[in-house]
């Protein structure tokens, strides 16, 4: 991975930026070329407005102790899940 990211294992939300650069045929998540998804904006742009809508509502706190191991089923995926407590941010005790 080094060989093509920086601390490839770093949390980096920008080397996701439009502007970022990003060698090609290492990043495909939604395939490329001629066959590539045709939900690619609508599936970017629902993630975003379902993220938003979630973190507008609750506060997601992370259980400690978890592994964090990826699986790799042709897009990433956390092996374990990702364990959280979540609380509506109207209704906190
Ligand atoms: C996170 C969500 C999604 C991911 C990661 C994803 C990924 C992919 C990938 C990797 C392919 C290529 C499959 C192959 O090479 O055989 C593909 C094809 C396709 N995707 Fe998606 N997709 C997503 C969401 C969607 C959505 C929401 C739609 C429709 C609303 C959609 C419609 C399609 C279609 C129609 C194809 C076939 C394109 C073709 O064969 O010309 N996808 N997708």
């Amino acid at each position: 991975m080094e060989r093509f990211f920086k601390d490839p294992l770093k949390f980096d939300p920008d080397r996701f930026h439009p502007d970022a650069p990003k060698p090609y045929y290492c990043y495909f998540p939604f395939a490329l070329g001629p066959r590539s998804c045709l939900g690619l904006n609508f599936a970017q742009m629902e993630a975003k407005v379902v993220m938003a809508k979630l973190l507008q509502r609750f506060d997601f706190s992370l259980v400690p102790g978890q592994s964090f191991d990826i699986q790799d089923t042709g897009t990433l995926r956390p092996k374990s899940g990702v364990i959280c407590t979540i609380k509506h941010r109207k209704y906190k005790n």
